[in-house]
């Protein structure tokens, strides 16, 4: 396995660290960013929060605007930010080149259909690959946070929820909460699902927990100046299902706020604060 590192700045008094490696679930060299606290090191090795961005980023997004080094250096948490799908010549895109398909926009999910199953495998790579590298590189525990952004944020929920013995507690920005009835999820999951709807359910966060109440608790913050709310996102979905089976859910919605990282610096704070309630 090689590792290569690309980056490397000091950050809070901790580092900001980015890689490339060689990835067999997604078949092509992928890159991620990785955040370690001060706190961390091989006598004290520190939880991790898996932070998974939304349609056109890669690794840099969150860790440039988010603002959330000062409070993960203070908490003693560290951040790893994959990139949002297989990258490279050989990996296909969306025909038309648009953003909500194809080169970053791999929807953390396993594709089954050609030509995108050859590549595209981000939720083998975000559940397994990359937690099994970052483990055995870094002073880091096994316990797992998740937390996103739109994309991302439908990729926590559903990756959260489907795996409650790896993630202590799942947060999420806009997250698409209910992708087989919206239209990025629809279009995405048509290219890399295929035609059986039924397939698709195992990849929206609203059907999972119409199907179980989660262990974990979830702190989902909404912008209500959001201009993909009402047509991509429907938080109130994810809340009603999570009402009626008792699930822990905290929905938040701020006035004002739009889908940028704006929105996010402004309340990254709160999210490591509620993953730190939940380290052992
Ligand atoms: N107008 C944008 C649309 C893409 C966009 O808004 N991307 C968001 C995530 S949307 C859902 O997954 C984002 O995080 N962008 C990167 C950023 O740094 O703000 C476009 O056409 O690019």
């Amino acid at each position: 396995m090689t590792l290569e590192n690309l980056l490397t700045n000091k950050s809070f008094g901790g580092w900001h660290k980015q890689y490339r490696h060689p990835s067999q679930s997604l078949n092509c060299d992928m890159r991620f960013a990785i955040f370690l606290p001060p706190q961390a090191s091989e006598k004290s090795p520190v939880p991790v929060l898996y932070w998974l961005s939304g349609l056109t980023c890669t690794d840099e997004n969150f860790m440039q605007k988010a603002g959330a080094h000062r409070i993960a250096a203070e908490l003693g948490i560290a951040i790893v930010a994959p990139d949002t799908s297989p990258r490279g010549d050989d990996v296909p895109d969306d025909a038309d080149r648009s953003y909500d398909f194809g080169l970053g926009a791999g929807f953390y999910l396993n594709a089954t259909q050609s030509p995108w199953n050859t590549h595209y495998h981000m939720y083998d790579y975000v559940v397994s690959e990359l937690p099994a590298l970052i483990e055995k590189t870094f002073p880091v525990t096994k316990q797992r946070f998740i937390s996103g952004h739109s994309m991302g944020g439908h990729g926590a929920l559903t990756i959260g929820l489907k795996n409650p013995d790896l993630y202590s507690s799942i947060t999420a920005f806009s997250p698409i909460c209910n992708p087989t009835q919206t239209p990025w999820g629809q279009k995405a999951f048509q290219h890399y699902l295929g035609d059986n709807r039924e397939s698709w359910k195992d990849y929206d966060a609203c059907e999972l927990l119409k199907k179980d109440k989660a262990s974990q608790a979830i702190l989902i913050d909404q912008g209500l100046s959001d201009d993909f709310l009402e047509k991509e996102l429907k938080p109130e979905r994810l809340a009603a299902a999570a009402q009626e089976n008792s699930t822990n859910l905290t929905l938040r919605q701020h006035e004002g706020y739009d889908h940028s990282y704006y929105f996010i610096a402004s309340f990254i704070e709160d999210h490591l604060c509620f993953h730190n309630k939940h380290r052992g």
